[in-house]
């Protein structure tokens, strides 16, 4: 007997071990899928990290059996490993958790990765010399139908001409065969039957080809471009990570293109990641046209069969030479890496939320890279505090790009004082006259504008304007949005919906009606104002479909639809050359928002949303409808000052205990019952606050206090840059356990989420 110690795909802590019998362990290295049994009846497929000759310190009785061995091969990297092990440490999580976002759920299947297949035919053994051939279309005379298909098979396959002028033998499908004769199955199966041909199976690649590279498709850099370039190639000689701080539309994306072509004729291999699923379309298109088939692409709306075929693909000798991903791709195994470009590094959803791990994707990438000695690009044209810092500080390179592509202006950015115009009754909707003009300009002129509302649904909450009733999710503490499509409540937190009351339940006044905008609203009433423009909405709701992004962004693209209103989705990345105006109309939601990042997110919101203005031709116009038209970072969006504002923000950070001068771990508590929450957070807080002093925030009831039916609070803990690190966590770690003994609170849930967005 040997052992194997494993990881499972669960969240729990630590490998365990199982025994394995010689002859199977001499097969199974590092790497590979072994199935072992699991509790009482259950079975898992485990990662085995290691097989030895250690029995475990365990009565024979306890010792579990590794049942099977799925894999031929390693289906990870031993660079995948160290990285899994970097992050479960890093945001202090479980093996198991980050093995269980890492790998696509085809490789965690107990059954092992099954390949599609299609079923193929070819001549029998026994046929395969000249004098056989002869004797066997003898012997089908009195088939004829079989006769005929098979001499057709002969000739496709090339059997034919074989013995006189020996060349290739095709492969034929059975499908190919068969529309190619117009027959049925049945006489393909007679003819396999009677032991003519051979049936088998085979395997098929899903992934599609898109041909050959084409680099006279790349574009020539300018000036500012092409010395962007040295600096940046410049500066990762001393620098492993360089930032490049380029403004909307000065064509990063061409220089990306540039590196990257570098990086392939070098032999490396090249990750490219962007932070939404709805980037990847042009995206996707850009890179197509220069790269062909050498570029993969990796993200959740691909099917898990696609998915693990990908995975293989970048574990055979034919890898993909760049992947474009979402934040997953990073979990992609890559033998020779050379360079990572995290685009819109600044975007907040690269950082996942729930479940655990809740990594953030750009920190992954660069730990990976530093792994395989490879450098990283960060891009974006208004970076996040945490980089800018960075590179102003000398750990990263720093490489600015000030202006536009062909030298157009930034857009012209007008604020418009909503709450006058409303005091003054010029405005009772949700747009300015001063948008509607410039809409209205826009579209005669057959340009397009784009209108940015941050929040989805038809009304973000409805009211009784009788006894002020609102309907609240039973599940959690918010109120519902009203979608008037599907004519239901919703929670934006737990999914539950409801139907509308046809009158309030409260008082019965039959007159219930919705307070704030939602995009659905938006697009109602902008339909109204002008029935002539063909208006196109993305959001979630409109996007939950496969090919719906493609949909909306090619056919605004093409000029099929000339308004298009968004959520955040459309904010950055998206490259369009007809955009004239572009409208936002609610900037106070993003400014108001509790939470100490709101006006770094509302400043690169807007810029970002800002920068689809007036990309090609002329400089574009934006409105930015606002209560607070004075407020020091709306004059900044409008003056693009990232300098000033960063300087700003950053001496606010600084004296608050902020990133990035300070690292913080939120504690997250959740259990059914408020008191019991409220009792273990009140304890938990106070031994953190005997270890950490002032460090500690809290115990706090969250914004939203409650969800899915679980009571929530959270405690903050900031930690000075240079605190020693591993330590603070593994105390964190035992008081939590500490805790999780105690009776009565054996369901308690408590998670750390590092560096929270
Ligand atoms: N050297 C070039 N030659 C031809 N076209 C270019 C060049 N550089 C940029 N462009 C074009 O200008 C437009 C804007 O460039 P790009 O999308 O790369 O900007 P970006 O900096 O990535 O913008 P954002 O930050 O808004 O995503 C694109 O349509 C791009 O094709
Ligand atoms: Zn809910």
């Amino acid at each position: 007997m040997r052992y194997v110690d494993v990881i499972l795909p669960l969240p729990l802590e630590g490998t365990f071990s199982y025994a394995v019998d010689d002859k199977k362990a001499n097969g199974i290295v590092a790497g590979m899928r072994l199935l072992v049994p699991w509790g009482k009846s259950k079975t898992v497929a485990a990662l085995c990290i290691r097989v030895h000759d250690d029995k475990p310190d365990l009565d024979d009785s306890k010792i579990k059996e590794v049942l099977d061995v799925l894999d031929p091969a390693p289906v990870i990297l031993p660079h995948q490993y160290r990285l899994w092990q970097w992050i479960a440490s890093y945001y202090m999580c479980t093996m198991g958790e980050v093995m269980n976002a890492a790998l696509p759920a085809g490789l965690k299947a107990e059954t092992g990765y099954r390949p599609k297949t299609e079923t193929c035919v070819r001549l029998a053994a026994k046929y395969r010399n000249e004098q056989a051939l002869h004797i066997a279309i003898d012997l089908l005379r009195r088939m004829p139908k079989q006769q005929k298909v098979f001499l057709a098979f002969l000739q496709l396959s090339h059997w034919d001409v074989y013995f006189e002028n020996p060349c290739e033998i095709k492969e034929l499908t059975r499908e190919e065969l068969m529309n190619a004769t117009s027959c049925s199955t049945a006489i393909v199966r007679q003819l396999v039957v009677h032991g003519f041909l051979e049936a088998y199976d085979r395997e098929v690649g899903r992934l599609n080809h898109a041909g050959q590279p084409h680099p006279e498709n790349t574009k020539t850099l300018n000036d500012a471009q092409a010395k962007a370039m040295d600096a940046i190639e410049a500066q990762w000689k001393e620098k492993n990570v360089v930032l490049l701080h380029g403004v909307t539309s000065s064509g990063k994306t061409e220089i990306y293109i540039h590196l990257i072509e570098k990086a392939i004729a070098e032999g490396k291999q090249v990750l490219y990641l962007l932070p939404e699923i709805a980037l990847t379309v042009q995206m996707t298109e850009r890179l197509q046209r220069v790269f062909g088939s050498e570029l993969g692409i990796y993200h959740s709306k691909y099917s898990d069969a696609e998915r693990v075929e990908i995975w293989q693909k970048q574990l055979s000798d034919k890898p993909y030479s760049v992947i474009l991903g979402a934040r997953s791709a990073v979990f992609l195994p890559f033998q020779r890496l050379g360079l990572v470009i995290i685009d819109e590094e600044h975007e907040t959803s690269y950082k996942q939320q729930d479940p655990a791990p809740r990594y953030h994707a750009r920190s992954a990438a660069i730990v990976m890279a530093q792994m395989l000695g490879a450098k990283t690009l960060l891009g974006s044209a208004t970076p996040c505090m945490e980089s800018y810092y960075n590179a102003k500080t000398g750990k990263y390179g720093y490489v600015p790009l000030m202006q536009r592509y062909q030298g157009i202006e930034l857009p012209d950015i007008h604020v418009v004082d909503i709450k006058d115009l409303r005091h003054r009754k010029m405005m009772s909707g949700p747009f300015s006259p001063q948008l509607l003009s410039a809409i209205r300009e826009a579209l005669s002129q057959g340009k397009q504008a784009i209108l940015f509302q941050n929040r989805r649904g038809f009304a973000p909450m409805i009211e009784c304007k009788v006894c002020g009733w609102v309907p609240h999710c039973k599940n959690c503490d918010v109120s519902l949005t009203y979608h008037k499509r599907l004519n239901m409540l919703t929670c934006h937190y737990c999914g539950y919906t409801q139907p509308v009351p046809m009158v309030c339940p409260c008082c019965g006044n039959p007159h219930l009606s919705g307070r704030g905008y939602g995009t659905e609203k938006i697009e109602d009433q902008i339909k109204e104002v002008f029935p002539e423009a063909r208006v196109a909405r993305m959001d979630l709701d409109t996007t939950r479909t496969k090919g719906a992004y493609e949909r909306i962004i090619h056919d605004f693209g093409a000029g099929k639809t000339n308004l298009l209103i968004g959520t955040q989705m459309i904010s950055k990345g998206l490259d369009f050359d007809r955009v004239a105006v572009v409208g936002i109309l609610d900037a106070d939601s993003m400014l108001n928002y509790p939470d100490f990042r709101a006006y770094e997110y509302a400043f690169m919101m807007m810029s970002q949303v800002s920068g689809r203005a007036g990309r090609k031709g002329k400089r574009g116009l934006v409105v930015l409808q606002t209560r607070n038209p004075l407020l020091p970072v709306v004059q900044q969006v409008v003056s693009n000052d990232y300098q000033t504002f960063y300087h700003d923000l950053l001496a606010e950070r600084h004296l608050f205990h902020y990133p990035p001068f300070y690292h913080l771990i939120y504690i997250y508590l959740k259990h059914k019952q408020e008191g019991i929450v409220e009792a273990a957070s009140q304890q938990l807080g106070a031994q953190l606050r005997q270890r950490f002093g002032d460090r500690v925030l809290g115990p706090d009831k969250p914004g939203v206090a409650r969800v899915q039916s679980l009571s929530i609070r959270k405690i903050v803990l900031k930690l000075e840059n240079g605190i020693a690190r591993a330590q603070t966590q593994q105390s964190l770690i035992a008081l939590r356990q500490q805790l999780l003994n105690q009776k009565g609170y054996k369901a308690l849930q408590i998670y750390f989420d590092v560096d929270p967005m």
